[in-house]
């Protein structure tokens, strides 16, 4: 799960860790496209091994040119033999095209695949995640291995197992001839590898490191490019200041990498080096095997021929597990964070019929945001009962929203508990199932104006006339009829023939999407904050009828609308200070009556202070 801080990447050795995310990708390959993959595999074993048959066939033509040479042969042999070796080039050539092929669109589907995984992990998080730069953080880097890394490690040991097979080809074609060529390559790929391993690790480091700057860097861009940030941009003239902060975040990101690349340069060179110069011995070995005639021309050429190949090869694989290292880790990471995906979101969609609750109660719940000096809500406690519009009333940052969002089981309260009539709430997703709620800062999609509401129940088919029901029982309908492809305009002037709508037909859209969800609980925040007074006191004297037979939980700073609700807690700080009806609240002349007759005195020319005063 996503809370798990899994292992820490880099802890584990080398060798475990590669075979670790290889598995992992080669497992996402084969959910990805199976028969694309085993086909793969077969191209590069294939191609592999017709180069160790061209190697014999090599020698063998090269013994017959030179018996040819020494006019003690015909020439009908080196023709044929000739002619396979062409044939088998043409082969060759044939089988690296339809790799590539196999490949590119492998990688596609094991792209979509993977991302769709990393997709899964994040929705199934709990809320609270979102609240911790750790989890940003982890997500970062857990898109960056679904977008780059786990396609790059996927072509890397295809190249590796189609360079491990022609290396086991070719060894086997010269060992008769001088069988400790292999081992002493591989000792020549010692250096190099240790280089790598060790750069694979602080790699990984220095990516961990600069994950943030990376978010803050993306940011930036979209601030600078977004449509919705473009006009406020433009009215402060904030643009070449958000410019200068990317550039020295660019710039501190620069610095690093540069300082990483540079002090691993040399090393790669003396790696190099060393491991030259025993291919060198090498090649000097088979020189002297020639000349003291313990090998005849033709298989020492051929054995050359082969040391040559065998060490690109070598290099190669080298180089690729050098540059597969941040690679290897990344995956790593990644197969750790979507490690369980899927078994912590909970339920979220409305189960048609599903029993509603009689009453619905928050008993001392107390929650703390992560990073938080001081808990956001202390002890409160609240009752919903079915049917009833239930109101919270409270300054700015007393604790409202919270509040809801924990009736609603988007948080889990660090201590208390959500009672469903009178029986504790183990599983959050409960109450998600059961509720609808339209937060103060609701989702504007950039989907279609049908799409918009059918997301209130994105499991069901989106029956337009349940659609066009929504809308209109949300005010929505006659402003959606006029657009130039009614429902189906895309809400968003991004898109072709998309169209952007004003703040209040925006609201209007987010209850829309809250009817066609259609459960028991509705929870409204600040839900007329947009509307123009005629449509906020016609929401609000409809609010009875409109939701009738469904609990409403109404957050609202407008008491001419919080007046009419069946009970009004008022929070203060996180805590219920005060609660019951409207009159019982007045007549306490304490924080409701304060609050609400100093938004009266606005609408009635009378002073604040006298407004106040009790009596
Ligand atoms: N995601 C968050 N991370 C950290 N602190 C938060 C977060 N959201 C809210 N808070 C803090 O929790 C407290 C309660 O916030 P909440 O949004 O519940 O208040 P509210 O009563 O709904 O306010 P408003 O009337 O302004 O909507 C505030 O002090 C706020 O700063």
């Amino acid at each position: 799960m996503v809370d798990r801080p899994g292992p820490a990447p880099g802890a584990r050795r080398w060798p475990g860790q590669t075979l670790g995310a290889v598995t992992f990708v080669v497992g996402l390959a084969w959910r990805a496209d199976r028969v694309r993959l085993v086909a793969l595999l077969a191209v590069q074993l294939v191609a592999a091994l017709g180069l160790g048959v061209a190697l014999l066939l090599l020698r063998t033509v090269l013994g017959d040119a030179l018996r040819l040479a020494g006019d003690r042969g015909s020439i009908r042999p080196v023709v044929t033999g000739l002619a396979l070796l062409g044939l088998a080039a043409l082969l060759g050539n044939a089988l690296h095209i339809a790799g590539g092929v196999l490949e590119q669109v492998l990688k596609l589907r094991t792209e979509s695949v993977t991302t769709d995984l990393v997709a899964a992990t994040a929705s199934a998080a709990e809320l609270v995640e979102f609240d911790r730069p750790e989890f940003h953080d982890r997500v970062e880097r857990a898109v960056r291995a679904a977008e780059q890394h786990v396609t790059t490690l996927l072509t890397t040991t295809v190249t590796v197992v189609r360079m491990l097979a022609s290396l086991l080809a070719v060894a086997a074609a010269v060992t008769m001839v001088t069988w400790w060529l292999l081992p002493v390559l591989l000792l020549a790929a010692l250096p190099a590898l240790r280089v790598a391993a060790e750069r694979r690790r602080r790699d990984f480091g220095l990516q961990t490191e600069l994950a943030e700057n990376r978010r803050s860097r993306r940011y930036l861009l979209q601030l600078l490019t977004g449509r919705r940030e473009a006009a406020e941009l433009r009215a402060y003239g904030t643009g070449g200041e958000l410019r200068r902060r990317l550039g020295s975040r660019y710039a501190e990101a620069i610095e690093k990498e540069r300082h990483f690349v540079r002090s691993f340069a040399w090393r790669t060179i003396v790696a190099r080096i060393l491991g030259d110069l025993v291919v060198a011995a090498a090649v000097a070995g088979v020189v002297l095997l020639l000349h003291t005639g313990r090998v005849e021309f033709a298989a020492a050429l051929t054995a050359l021929g082969a040391l040559y190949l065998m060490s690109t090869q070598l290099r190669l694989v080298v180089m690729m597990l050098g540059a597969a290292g941040g690679t290897v880790l990344f995956v790593d990471d990644l197969r750790a964070f979507t490690a369980g995906a899927g078994d912590g979101g909970g339920r979220t969609a409305v189960e048609p019929g599903a029993p509603s609750f009689t009453r619905l109660a928050a008993d001392r719940v107390t929650f703390r945001y992560p990073g938080a000096a001081r808990p956001a809500l202390s002890e409160a406690s609240l009752e919903l009962r079915a049917g009833q519009v239930v109101a919270l009333v409270g300054e700015n940052g007393s604790g409202k929203s919270t509040l809801a969002k924990v009736v609603t089981g988007l948080y889990r309260p660090d201590s208390g508990v959500v009672r469903w009539d009178g029986e504790p709430v183990r599983d959050p997703g409960v109450l998600r199932a059961t509720s609808a709620v339209v937060l103060q800062d609701f989702l504007r999609y950039r989907l279609t104006a049908a799409d918009n509401v059918a997301m209130g129940r994105a499991e069901v088919a989106a029956e337009t006339g349940r659609i066009q029901a929504a809308a209109r029982l949300a005010g929505a309908a006659p402003f959606l009829d006029r657009l130039p492809r009614r429902y189906d305009t895309v809400l968003s002037p991004e898109f072709d023939d998309g169209v952007d709508l004003s703040l209040g037909q925006w609201q209007r859209v987010a209850l829309a999407r809250a009817f066609f969800r259609d459960a028991p609980l509705l929870v409204l925040d600040e839900p007329t904050a947009s509307l123009d007074p005629r449509a906020e006191a016609d929401l609000f004297a409809r609010i009875r009828t409109l939701f009738a037979g469904r609990t409403v939980l109404l957050i609202s700073h407008r008491f001419s609308g919080v007046r009419y609700a069946d009970h009004i807690y008022v929070l203060e700080s996180g805590r219920i200070t005060e609660h019951g009806g409207h009159d019982e609240l007045m007549a306490l002349h304490g924080t409701y009556a304060e609050l609400y007759l100093t938004q009266a005195a606005a609408y009635l020319d009378v002073p604040a202070t006298a407004a106040v005063q009790p009596g």
